[in-house]
């Protein structure tokens, strides 16, 4: 079953089109990578899917329910945050930095859920224990925090509510990458364990490459390619692929000395 159907979407800002013409699906438990450089429509997408961003047209259909335009109730807004959910690629504006991360999750919960503060405050803390937080974290502030752990917090958040979907706007693009790599396995064993899709949003094929089973590539505002992340890596049929496949640093890589002389 697709949890995502995004049918020819187009988003047209004045006079520029961000995104034309882009279809895709995203099947139940499915790692979709959304490829392309700066500007290239791809945070747009994201934000149709969410809801934040109406289509100019083109549909969108969340667990195979259609989401139509125009004002929604508090509860129907809820239930659809139960559907979707995103982190961000900077967690450090994304959290309120007076609020300590344990209250950043029960606050999650709280919105969602009816539980006793005993409850809550246990479900919390399990959560950021499933994204390799201990106890003392939840009584700090962001700031405490290293970029890492705070994105971990960001995770945390969002899978407080049981979304069907994560979409991941660049969410590992801040990070240096050893942390990245942590943050890659910990998002690997949260598919894993849970039944969850992505939504993958990155300018870099060698994280999307770590991270999901299909790609489509985005080139202003339109789907240039699209296929297996292995396919697309192996043997990128446009140019445009084999450019972002090159910018690509690979294992034996060395900078090369210009002579400047
Ligand atoms: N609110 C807006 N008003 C006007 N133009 C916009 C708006 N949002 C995006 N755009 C334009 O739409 C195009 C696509 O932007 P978008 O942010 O979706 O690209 P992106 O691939 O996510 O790039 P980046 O990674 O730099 O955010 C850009 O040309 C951008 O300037």
């Amino acid at each position: 079953m697709s949890v995502i159907e995004a049918e020819r979407l187009r988003k047209v800002y004045g006079t520029a089109t961000a995104v034309d013409e882009v279809s895709f699906t995203v099947a139940e438990g499915e790692s979709l990578a959304i490829v392309g450089e700066s500007g290239s429509g791809k945070t747009t997408v994201a934000r149709m899917l969410l809801g934040l961003e109406m289509p100019t047209s083109g549909t969108i259909s969340v667990c195979g329910r259609p989401r139509p335009a125009g004002r929604v109730s508090a509860g129907e807004r809820r239930r659809r945050a139960r559907e979707i959910q995103i982190v961000f690629q900077d967690p450090y504006s994304s959290l309120d930095k007076l609020q300590r991360v344990g209250d950043v999750v029960e606050t999650s919960l709280a919105l969602h859920f009816s539980l006793t503060p005993a409850e809550r405050r246990k479900k919390a803390l399990d959560l950021l224990e499933s994204v390799g937080l201990a106890e003392r974290h939840a009584t700090m502030l962001p700031r405490q925090l290293s970029g890492g752990q705070r994105q971990r917090v960001a995770i945390a958040r969002a899978l407080a509510v049981e979304p069907r979907v994560l979409v991941l706007d660049e969410a590992v693009a801040a990070l240096d990458v050893s942390i990245q790599a942590q943050i890659l396995n910990l998002l690997a064993d949260i598919r894993e364990q849970r039944s969850i899709s992505y939504v993958f949003i990155s300018h870099d094929l060698a994280v999307v490459n770590q991270i999901s089973d299909t790609a489509v590539v985005m080139r202003h505002g339109r789907v240039v390619e699209r296929g297996t992340t292995r396919a697309l890596l192996r043997e990128p049929r446009e140019e445009y692929t084999k450019a972002l496949l090159a910018a690509v640093p690979r294992p034996g890589w060395k900078p090369t000395r210009r002579n400047t002389q």
